[in-house]
């Protein structure tokens, strides 16, 4: 009586087409509505399940859902009362026989026999007297939602930590720390000397040309060596005011002079702990200090002003130079031991124009940074990568990221052509006509594109408004007025 029940009643309600109201238009298709068959199918490949009961209570469909949730057949339940299925331990508890006596649509969780947690809405169907027809039931396994809730707050978890590791890759790409392009087997070789030296503690002279990247270096010896994790500290030595170079070196006590503070200072030394201490442009330390220097390295300790006890010296020294120190020593400009102390490693960095191959792959470095930095999107033109990697670069990289970051600001189109180049990069005989002296312009006028080429050059050499005061020989107000004036024509 029941397998005969199941079937007619599974197959033959709600879902018959005649059961729909159909637009009663005229069509060419007549029945727009898709097949038995068709519906039937679409119900079952819905991912929800769908549970109806009639008036009695009695289930008259279920989809396939059902094998999910309670791991039986829809013809094992097609026909089977609620407290039937209740009883059997399917589900608990039921919820059709409440929305059959208080005809409104409910939402309630109900437990299924395989554990799984259900969100049910059940909905009446009324008739024209107002009676409940049948129910249907939607239900939805909440234990799944809570693994999509799992899941969403692992995937944001992920996001938070892939956010932070671009951030931080951002800032390293942006300070340009730990890259170091070496791609000519000059740099390779270079490189290669440093990865060796980083191991050990001896004090490193690094030299070279302004720009090539001592700075860089240095900060890469230290974070290849044993002592990555303690602090790196840099001293440019030119930049240190001759009085007060000793207590910046060495710190003061409270009180040792006249406006010291109160509280005393550490030295730079001290500061540096296990880590490295990079002077860089040690050729510019005064004389009187030269000695003194030289007596801290070799006894490994030294005084702080003011104090009577000495202070080891833990971390390793580095030093630069962009001077011949040799030819310094000869001229009696520095002192000859402190040279040998110094130097018992010498690691010399080549200029841009001994390592040519280096350009290209520089310029493609600068510009990804400069890209990223500012959100652009620009590239080189073969042309502009042609008179680029012919420019003999005197300031080094330097100057080739200044003009990169440069372009990047300013070029208005996305591809850099030459038309967006500084005038320095061209060759002379290429000079643009509109930039070169010629005849028919006034003294004045070319006076000042001589001044312009001048300190144009100087700027993308030296950078700084103090080192092109240096290189044209003016004061440094001069030389920071100049460049204001020719930094935007
Ligand atoms: N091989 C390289 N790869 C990537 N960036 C480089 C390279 N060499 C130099 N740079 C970058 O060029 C700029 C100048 O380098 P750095 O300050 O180290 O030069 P320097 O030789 O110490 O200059 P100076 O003698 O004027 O102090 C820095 O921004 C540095 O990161």
């Amino acid at each position: 009586m029941l397998s005969e029940l199941k079937k007619p009643l599974a197959r033959s309600f709600p879902l018959s087409p005649q059961r729909y109201q159909r637009p009663k238009t005229k069509m060419l298709n007549p029945d727009p509505y898709p097949d038995r068959e068709t519906l039937l199918r679409i119900l079952d490949h819905m991912y929800d399940e769908l549970y109806v009961i009639n008036s009695q209570g009695t289930c008259i469909y279920v989809n396939k859902a059902c094998e999910r949730h309670y791991g039986i057949s829809p013809l094992e339940i097609i026909g089977q009362k609620v407290w039937e299925s209740t009883q059997k331990g399917y589900w608990f508890p039921p919820i059709g026989p409440i929305v059959l006596r208080n005809k409104k649509t409910a939402t309630y969780e109900q437990r299924t026999n395989t554990g799984k947690l259900m969100l049910v809405t059940a909905t009446p169907v009324l008739n024209e007297k107002g009676k409940v027809e049948m129910v249907v039931e939607n239900l939805r396994e909440i234990s799944r939602l809570d693994q999509v809730k799992n899941d969403l707050a692992h995937t944001r978890k992920l996001l938070a930590r892939y956010k932070k590791e671009v951030k931080q890759l951002r800032s390293k790409h942006f300070s340009g720390q730990g890259q170091i392009v070496a791609k000519s087997k000059a740099m390779e070789n270079t490189l290669e000397l440093a990865n060796r030296v980083a191991q050990v503690d001896s004090t490193v002279l690094i030299t070279g040309k302004t720009g090539t990247g001592k700075g860089l270096l240095a900060r890469h010896l230290h974070e290849s060596s044993p002592r990555q994790k303690s602090p790196f500290i840099t001293v440019n030595c030119a930049a240190i005011p001759e009085q007060l170079f000793e207590s910046e070196l060495f710190g003061y006590q409270s009180g040792a002079f006249t406006g010291a503070s109160t509280k005393g200072k550490a030295g730079l030394f001290s500061l540096a702990g296990k880590g490295t201490l990079f002077l860089d442009e040690i050729a510019e330390i005064p004389s009187q200090l030269q000695a003194k220097l030289l007596h801290v390295l070799q006894e490994k300790r030294f005084i702080s002003i003011g104090s009577n006890s000495y202070e080891q010296i833990d971390c390793r020294i580095l030093v630069g130079t962009n001077q011949n120190l040799r030819a310094l020593v000869d001229q009696g400009l520095f002192r000859e031991d402190l040279f040998y102390r110094l130097n018992t490693i010498e690691i010399e960095i080549p200029t841009l124009a001994q390592r040519p191959e280096d350009i290209i792959p520089l310029l493609q470095h600068f510009l990804n940074k400069y890209n990223l930095k500012f959100a652009k999107d620009h590239f080189f033109t073969a042309e502009a990568l042609d008179i680029l990697s012919h420019h003999t670069w005197p300031g080094n990289v330097r100057e080739l990221e200044h003009l990169v970051e440069r372009v990047v600001v300013t070029s208005p189109q996305q591809a850099i052509g030459p038309e967006s180049l500084p005038a320095v990069v061209f060759p002379t005989e290429n000079l643009n006509p509109d930039w070169a002296p010629n005849q028919a312009q006034n003294l004045d006028q070319a006076l000042e594109k001589v001044e312009k080429l001048l300190v144009q050059k100087a700027q993308q050499a030296h950078g700084s408004s103090y080192k092109v005061a240096k290189a044209l020989g003016i004061s440094q107000s001069r030389a920071y007025r100049l460049m204001q004036k020719h930094s935007s024509d």
